[in-house]
């Protein structure tokens, strides 16, 4: 493939249903038999009156969405899958990680769409696109401090980092006033003299704005009204006996008639242009502009390796500086272990004080499993944005991304799960053995993953609002089969086979093994008599059901199943469009 060469797009019979009502039962017709060209190195507006399709035509040729579409779309002839990587598509709203500079995010754009190393031209080219975009000076602005403008941009500049000769970009200038609307429009213009394609659909053009577009797309009703530059429209309304005001925008003018506010003549428009067949109102207006300078780079594809080791790095960047998800979480959990330590002060070793040992145990589990569950619940939707627009432009796949966001999050957990376990167990008064506390520290981990992978789960289904109501629910099954509130024993027998069914069940087993197993030594008893003061016949009331080991292994394949799941959710729904 000549990365050199401009790519043209040409689509026929585009069609597009979409689903409708609550049980997406009803179809609707969304672009109905739509065709177009759109011609490689020039700036196309796709425009049209709200709800006219201009976004599911974007979204249909940048095969951002592929549920409901039929049709032929080419470039340069050849079917557009081909042209995968050489495609960019720009959102309308700007995902990108708040927490990093932009800079930084320039860098990692680089490293994971390239996947070569940092060298000088690398760091000049950035610096160029940056001032190209007049972000030079704010190269160490975090993300989250940039104004609307400045962050479209950026959401550019990232993805013309790696030289995609096709852009789309969704509504470029909706959110942005006038003057950054047309700074957009200007910047776009000089990447189409550099040879790139881009397309964008344009909500509420100015003259002014619209002049700068070599193209005119006009869509009403899922149908075109008109292809070909902005200087043919007149000539085109003429031909079917539309005299536009002296006074007036053309495209105004276009879009009342698209609105039937002169009587219902939309069919005049596309039958005149047969539905975007018609190219006679089409001419290359800039192309001899084109700079001679600027050769398009073909770049290597970045090695599974090198990606997941960009991403963990850029997962610890903003970890680092994420006070509530990092720093509270530390807090919250150091916090809850000192709580319980005092709430059940020495009595560990106290054989009068076995059943509330027991309650303990429970209670760190319950508190274990909340914290951990609530602290992912919002990371895939937070998350999810930006994944889905760098997957789609190829940065990188779901899987790596899960992988990364396991891997860094991997010590939080372990410092999490430490903070909470050590107050609790020396202030609780526990067995001081080495070994009991590391198996406890290992059940209490694994615990902690499990209930992750649950906020995960809920976290996966879109929204933040219905994750937060699924995931108690979720959990209800795990507390209620836990065997902490009734023992397996004493439940109906139908009921008490579903026990295995739940981690938290496990976790129960392997906290009672590791705190009152192990052939732990008498506890100490100052009534007269204590009961329980051998802590196997506590166990012999309280009824094991597994062995250490086998806890170990079910609640870690349970981890492993989980998350295989999870992946699996994400990786379809990343897919799914
Ligand atoms: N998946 C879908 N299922 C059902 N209807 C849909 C679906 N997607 C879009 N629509 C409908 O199709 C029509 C066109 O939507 P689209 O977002 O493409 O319009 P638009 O021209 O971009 O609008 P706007 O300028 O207001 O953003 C709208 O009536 C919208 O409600």
């Amino acid at each position: 493939m000549d990365v050199n060469k401009n790519l043209t797009i040409r689509f026929s019979d585009l069609n597009y249903y979409g689903t409708d009502g609550l049980l997406k039962n009803k179809q609707k017709q969304i672009l109905k038999n739509i065709n177009g060209r759109f011609q490689g190195g020039e700036l196309t507006a796709i425009v049209g009156p709200s709800g006219s399709g201009k976004t599911s035509l974007l979204n249909a040729i940048a095969r951002y969405r592929r549920k409901g579409i039929s049709g032929n779309i080419k470039v340069n002839g050849d079917d557009i899958k081909l042209y995968k990587n050489q495609i960019a598509y720009v959102m309308q709203e700007s995902h990108m990680y708040g927490l990093l500079t932009v800079l930084e995010s320039m860098k990692y754009a680089v490293k994971l769409k390239i996947g070569i190393p940092l060298s000088p031209a690398i760091i000049s080219k950035i610096s160029k696109i940056l001032k190209m975009f007049s972000l030079e000076g704010h190269e160490k602005t975090f993300v989250k401090h940039l104004s609307g403008g400045q962050c479209k941009r950026l959401s550019i500049a990232l993805e013309i980092i790696n030289d995609p000769k096709i852009i789309f970009l969704d509504e470029c200038t909706s959110g942005l006033d006038s003057a950054s609307s047309y700074q957009c429009i200007k910047l776009l213009r000089q990447l189409v003299y550099k040879g790139h394609t881009i397309i964008c659909t344009i909500h509420q053009p100015s003259t002014l704005m619209l002049e700068m577009f070599d193209h005119i797309y006009a869509v009403a009703n899922g149908q075109c009204i008109y292809q070909g530059s902005l200087k043919n429209l007149l000539k085109f309304l003429k031909e079917i006996d539309f005299q536009c005001p002296q006074t007036y925008n053309p495209i105004d003018y276009l879009m009342e008639i698209a609105n039937d506010i002169y009587g219902e003549r939309n069919c005049d428009l596309i039958n005149q242009i047969e539905n975007g067949r018609n190219e006679n109102f089409c001419h290359s207006l800039k192309y001899e502009e084109r700079s001679e300078t600027d050769e398009f780079e073909a770049y290597p594809i970045p090695t599974f390796n090198s990606q997941l080791l960009y991403l963990m790095q850029r997962n610890v960047s903003i970890i680092l500086r994420d006070f509530t998800y990092t720093y509270f979480r530390l807090f919250a959990h150091l916090f809850l272990g000192v709580l319980v330590g005092f709430t059940f002060w020495q009595i560990g070793n106290d054989a009068s004080s076995v059943f509330k040992d027991f309650r303990l145990l429970i209670g760190v589990m319950i508190l274990l499993v909340y914290t951990s569950l609530y602290s992912q619940i919002t990371l895939f939707p937070t998350h999810n944005k930006v994944i889905k627009r760098e997957c789609f432009n190829n940065w990188y796949s779901p899987r790596i991304f899960n992988i990364a966001l396991f891997i860094t999050d991997c010590p939080i957990t372990i410092v999490c799960v430490l903070l909470f376990l050590i107050p609790m167990y020396i202030m609780t008064n526990q067995p001081p053995e080495l070994f009991r506390f590391g198996s406890c520290f290992l059940i209490l981990l694994l615990l902690s993953y499990n209930s992750q992978n649950i906020g995960l789960l809920a976290g996966s289904v879109k929204s933040v609002l219905l994750a937060l109501i699924i995931a108690p629910f979720l959990m209800i099954h795990q507390i209620a089969l836990s065997g902490t509130f009734i023992l397996q024993k004493d439940a109906h027998p139908l009921i008490g086979s579903l026990f295995k069914t739940t981690f938290l069940n496990y976790a129960t087993e392997g906290m009672k093994i590791t705190i009152f197993g192990f052939n732990r030594t008498q506890l100490d008893c100052d009534d007269i008599y204590c009961h329980y003061a051998k802590p196997e016949k506590l166990l012999q009331f309280l009824q094991l059901n597994s062995t250490y080991e086998e806890v170990i292994i079910v609640m870690t394949l349970y981890m492993i199943i989980l998350r295989i799941i999870i992946m699996m959710i994400v990786n379809f729904q990343l897919k799914a469009k």
